[in-house]
């Protein structure tokens, strides 16, 4: 048949396309070549005669393969001694100096070699190269007269040409990909602040497979070696990078603008980066390529997902992103222009106020602190004043529609698209009220945890002459603190919004860990 008699004297199709154009392996120097398309057509008359054999035995051949382990270390080997045997010939060749030289090498190098020659040659094949190849070809297409050698020369050096050409070009992309990848790579793993220089990369779109390849082999390399470490600090390098390729392909396919990046595993909030998406969400456990993510959403209709996020359940989400996205959904409007929040919690005198201070100049955010806002209440001479003082000195907490519609007002007059709210809620009741009158939630909520020795021991000296730092009403506030403060905790705790914080040691270092955190969000 004349399609397999063709099909028999054709170049190896596979591996790269512009294989088929490649005229001549190993040994057929000086035939004629004829490049063929070969199809598969259907052949409903049995013109082409019955099927050939030998898939059966091929099949068998791979089964016993399977069943026999010697025979597939034997396999093996071989696969090595051919690996080898190539190496060796490869290196046993001689690279000519010249163009003319260089053509020839090139034309007798095997359709399977010819990508390691390109990549080990690649200096050579410059434009002055090139231009010789064209040379030559020009002298043979303007020839008076043109004799059968002539013309097989012409279709190898075109089919050479192309080759080359289009290798030159494929080996040039992967350097470069390659080359970025290390650097980016490079960049990440020698970063003091791993988040920040990762965000940093989704800001700029620099995260891609190619950075997770090279990063998935520096681990297997670390993994032969037994660097546990370094195999452990890479791996949770890797789950960050694929979480954020992972949403960013879900962006994508949603057709959403941008993309939205969750980071650390311990859940912070992220405002989506393009804030006409209104989606504020956080991500408590956050697995995604396993598909095991808990979650929350807010959105217009105060709706509030929190599930276990599988491939059945996750639907509701999509169908949400999607809602948002194509419809202009999300809060109608009221939402979308308010402010970042977090909540700022801790015992009395765990230095809430004193970190508040200097998140809100080195981050711009406006510090309101529940507690000055209620002694400025007292000071104004209002009716609520006296009242206020009263369950201040005692300890107690002043009822939360005093305290929530004093934070609401601060918030309207103030114009920064971040605030901090220090000090509150300090009980359930603040905060559903605060949801209730407000209609919202903290995107963040850091919680500075400090034994309460050091509690009581920094009150005493806070000395600014406030009524309640003294030890009568510091036992009670730290008791009120323990039954009721510690439930908001668990609450967003349980939400994936908590960041707690070490509050023992200096302020500078416990300022240390809040700027670390601060500057891995996105607002
Ligand atoms: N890390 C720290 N080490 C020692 N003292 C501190 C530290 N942070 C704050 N302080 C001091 O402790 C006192 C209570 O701090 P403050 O920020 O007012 O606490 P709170 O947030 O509970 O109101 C203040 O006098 C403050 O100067
Ligand atoms: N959400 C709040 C915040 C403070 N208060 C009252 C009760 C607190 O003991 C005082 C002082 O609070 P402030 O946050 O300034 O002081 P500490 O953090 O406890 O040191 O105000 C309240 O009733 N409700």
């Amino acid at each position: 048949m004349a399609w397999q008699d063709n099909a028999a004297t054709q170049p190896n199709r596979c591996g790269m396309a512009w294989q088929a154009f490649w005229p001549r392996q190993c040994g057929w120097r000086g035939q004629k070549v004829y490049v063929v398309e070969i199809f598969f057509p259907k052949d409903p008359e049995g013109v082409l005669g019955p099927p050939q054999g030998g898939h059966i035995a091929r099949l068998e051949f791979r089964r016993r393969l399977d069943r026999d382990s010697d025979a597939r270390e034997a396999f093996q080997r071989q696969v090595r001694e051919e690996q080898e045997r190539r190496r060796q010939e490869r290196e046993a060749r001689v690279i000519p100096d010249t163009d003319a030289g260089l053509v020839e090498f090139f034309l007798d190098t095997e359709a399977r070699e010819i990508e390691v020659e390109i990549a080990r040659l690649r200096p050579r094949l410059n434009q002055p190269f090139f231009d010789y190849i064209q040379r030559e070809l020009a002298q043979i297409k303007f020839a008076i007269t043109r004799t059968a050698e002539m013309e097989d020369r012409l279709i190898e050096l075109e089919a050479m040409q192309k080759v080359l050409l289009e290798g030159v070009e494929a080996y040039d992309k992967l350097q470069n990909d390659l080359v970025t990848a290390k650097e980016r790579l490079t960049k990440i793993l020698q970063s003091s602040d791993k988040k920040s220089t990762l965000l940093e990369m989704v800001e700029r779109n620099e995260l891609n497979m190619s950075i997770l390849t090279l990063l998935d082999e520096n681990i297997a390399s670390a993994r032969t070696s037994n660097q546990e470490e370094a195999v452990a600090f890479m791996e949770n390098v890797r789950t960050s990078i694929l979480k954020y390729i992972t949403w960013k392909k879900m962006a994508s396919q949603l057709n959403c603008e941008s993309v939205i990046y969750a980071t650390g595993v311990s859940s912070t909030v992220m405002a989506s980066q393009k804030r006409e998406l209104r989606l504020w969400f956080t991500v408590a456990v956050c697995d995604l390529y396993e598909c095991g993510i808990s979650y929350s959403v807010r959105c217009d209709d105060a709706c509030c997902y929190r599930s276990c996020f599988s491939n059945k359940v996750c639907l509701p989400f999509v169908a949400l992103l999607v809602r948002l996205n194509t419809e202009g959904g999300g809060d109608g409007g009221a939402n979308s222009c308010r402010p970042f929040i977090a909540f700022v919690l801790g015992g009395p005198g765990s230095g809430k106020g004193t970190q508040c201070a200097r998140i809100a100049s080195d981050f711009g955010f406006a510090h309101l602190s529940a507690g000055d806002l209620l002694r400025h209440e007292i000071s104004s001479g209002s009716d609520k004043g006296q009242m206020i003082l009263d369950i201040i000195k005692e300890g107690r907490i002043v009822p939360s529609e005093i305290t929530v519609e004093l934070i609401r007002k601060a918030m309207e007059t103030t114009d920064a698209k971040r605030v901090l709210i220090d000090g509150f809620p300090r009980c359930e009741e603040n905060r559903i009220a605060f949801e209730r009158i407000t209609g919202t939630e903290p995107d963040l909520v850091i919680f500075f945890d400090c034994p309460e020795d050091e509690m009581v021991k920094r009150l005493l000296g806070r000395n600014q002459g406030r009524v309640d730092d003294n030890i009568e009403t510091i036992k009670k506030r730290l008791k009120v603190f323990d039954n009721l403060n510690i439930p908001v905790v668990d609450y967003y705790s349980s939400r994936g919004k908590v960041h707690k914080i070490d509050a023992t040691g200096t302020e500078e270092e416990i300022f240390g860990a809040v700027r670390n955190l601060f500057a891995s969000l996105r607002f």
